[in-house]
């Protein structure tokens, strides 16, 4: 499924205009659309009719409020009963204002839901005479009390305040029309104040939930928590990432009636995808009944030390569990010997090891040469230590394979030692990083790149001319042109080897000639998908790395049955 940056989708917008869909058109294209979602929700879902039905919109000064009045015109005439809160102003932009507008006054509540340049002086003032003017004696009568007009504002923004927190609580369905595409900074205190009220009515985002940033998927705090999310034309890349990611609910993308032609205009840029199972059409490739293991990829996996073993028997069962032909590992005596034991199908080349248990470099490069010859691909790094001959071993390998290298964990570890290693390369390489990987890699700290995942994958492949898979919750896989966002898996997955498995399945997917891009995300998918799937059956807090490997056979059977069911 296609999914764009905003300034994409603005660009879609004007395209669409200059086709003959003008942006008022999809403005009561949307309206329509949300409108239905209500309806639909208050029928069917809450079973009730219109007339008892409560609906609140909370709307910006933007087109996200124009949205909103787009909608409110069609339940108005349905028989809903409305109330439009203004946040932050009254409509800017003219779309929003003629929207407005058109709406009858008189059949709908308004309210004011910001304050007037003239309570914020009378707050201000209180505040002062609250601090210089000493307490009125308790003698003075009330009436005798000079009237103070500053008062009559306070009450009166008091009145407002109770006019606002009636309206939502007492309603059915609550809709955030605040701010979307086009929010910046932080929330206000009295727009979070808002937004945090009204929890027992059904909560809908229009666009994206107000307080994210639709770009990166960064969060401001109080942001709109929403049950559902209806998003126009195309889910925005920030809602693919955590936190926003959290806050959107479920999502429904809403056809707006964006021209398909519009498209082309991005055309000569970076195309974001969600991975999907139709997306993944291509994979697993299809099995005549006369092949041979010769025809499925030989994947080398060169991991492990004696102190990291299950490392290197995770990412070669990973590779053999997701279809490749042939599996080789390389790695020290101690490794081998547990990993035989695990995987008796893999063959494996020992190599000399320190004192430490460590792969050594000089002697390892004419056996590894040979395996190298004849891979598809090749898998390098899970548990191998850092140290001066990993380094060297692995800028070996990059320098010189002729076929695609997958660079993981200490693989990384090393590259951060040696930059060289990305820069003499010889083939396509592929680096799988988490968050802290990918910070070190940056020379920075996590929270530094955790709200810029996209910019960082992105810059970094390109950068290197390499393929990055920046792993968390919503992997991204970014190459010089592209960039894919995965969405399957879960928080059970985050234990030590679970990478590892990764490595391995995208080693397989890769050697089985899915091409490199492609290869990797149909890897991703698998992995989150078999991980599910080891959830659904496990639960998160007791699955282990192993039951991801023994839920692939069921995460290739769902991809098989349901490859055209579509799933948001
Ligand atoms: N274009 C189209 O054809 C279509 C657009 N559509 C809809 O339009 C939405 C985008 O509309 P939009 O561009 O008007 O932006 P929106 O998010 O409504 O608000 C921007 C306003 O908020 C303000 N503001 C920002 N941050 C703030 C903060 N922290 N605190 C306070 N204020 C803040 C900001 O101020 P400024 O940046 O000017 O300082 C500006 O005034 C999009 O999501 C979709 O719902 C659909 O109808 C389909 C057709
Ligand atoms: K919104």
């Amino acid at each position: 499924m296609k999914i764009v940056t905003p300034k994409q989708m603005c660009r879609l917008e004007e395209q669409s205009e200059k086709l003959g869909v003008s942006k008022r058109q999809l403005m009561k294209n949307a309206g329509r659309k949300l409108a239905e979602l209500i309806d639909s929700y208050c029928r069917n879902e809450a079973k009730l009719i219109p007339e008892e039905c409560s609906v609140v919109f909370l709307a910006g000064t933007g087109n996200n409020g124009g949205d909103c009045y787009a909608a409110a015109d069609i339940l108005l005439y349905k028989g809903y009963k409305l109330t439009i809160i203004h946040i932050g102003g009254l409509p800017k932009t003219p779309l929003a204002q003629e929207m407005l507008s058109i709406l009858p006054r008189e059949r709908i509540t308004f309210i004011e839901g910001f304050r007037s340049g003239n309570v914020e002086a009378a707050i201000e003032a209180a505040e002062l005479d609250y601090m210089t003017i000493q307490p009125r004696s308790a003698e003075t009568s009330d009436d005798s009390r000079e009237h103070n007009p500053l008062d009559d504002l306070l009450i009166a923004e008091k009145k407002r305040m109770g006019l606002i927190k009636g309206a939502v609580v007492g309603a059915q369905v609550i809709v955030d029309g605040v701010f979307g595409t086009g929010f910046h900074g932080e929330l206000d205190k009295d727009t979070m104040g808002i937004f945090g009220i009204g929890s027992g009515a059904y909560r809908i985002a229009v666009d994206i939930p107000s307080g994210g940033d639709s770009a990166s998927g960064s969060i401001s705090a109080g942001i709109f928590k929403a049950d559902e999310t209806m998003t126009f034309g195309f889910i925005k890349t920030g809602m693919s990432q955590f936190p926003l990611k959290k806050y959107c609910g479920r999502i429904t993308v809403a056809d707006i009636g964006i021209p398909q032609e519009a498209l082309k205009i991005l055309g000569g840029e970076r195309q974001y995808h969600r991975i999907e199972r139709n997306f993944l059409a291509f994979y697993p490739p299809k099995r005549e009944r006369d092949a041979h293991k010769g025809e499925f990829g030989k994947v080398l996996v060169i991991a492990g030390s004696s102190s990291m073993r299950g490392a290197a028997a995770f990412a070669t069962l990973g590779a053999l569990r997701s279809g490749a032909g042939l599996v080789r590992l390389a790695s020290v005596e101690k490794c081998i010997d547990t990993a035989s034991v695990l995987t008796p199908e893999a063959t494996f080349i020992e190599l000399d090891s320190d004192d430490y248990g460590y792969m050594l470099y000089d002697s390892s490069r004419e056996p590894l040469a040979e395996a190298m010859d004849k891979a598809d691909a090749i898998v390098i790094g899970c548990g191998m230590g850092v140290t001066p001959d990993t380094v060297e071993l692995t800028k070996y390998v990059t320098s010189t394979a002729k076929c695609p290298v997958i660079i993981d964990a200490d693989g990384i570890n090393c590259i951060v030692q040696d930059i060289d290693i990305l820069t003499k390369k010889n083939s396509d390489i592929i680096i799988t990083p988490h968050m802290g990987e990918m910070a070190r890699l940056l020379r920075c700290d996590v929270p530094m790149i955790a709200d810029k995942r996209f910019i960082v994958a992105e810059r970094y492949a390109a950068q290197y001319g390499i393929t990055v898979v920046l792993k968390g919750a919503g992997t991204i896989v970014a190459d010089s042109n592209r960039v894919a966002v995965n969405h399957t898996g879960n928080a059970g997955m985050s234990v030590g080897g679970s990478g590892d498995i990764l490595a391995g399945i995208i080693g397989a997917a890769v050697a089985q000639d899915c091409g490199v891009f492609d290869g990797v995300c149909a890897g991703v998918y698998m992995h989150g998908l078999a991980g599910d799937a080891a959830a659904a059956r496990l639960g998160m807090e007791a699955m282990l790395p192993r039951d991801i490997i023994s839920s692939l056979p069921e995460a290739f059977s769902l991809l098989k049955e349901k490859k055209n069911n579509m799933t948001v």
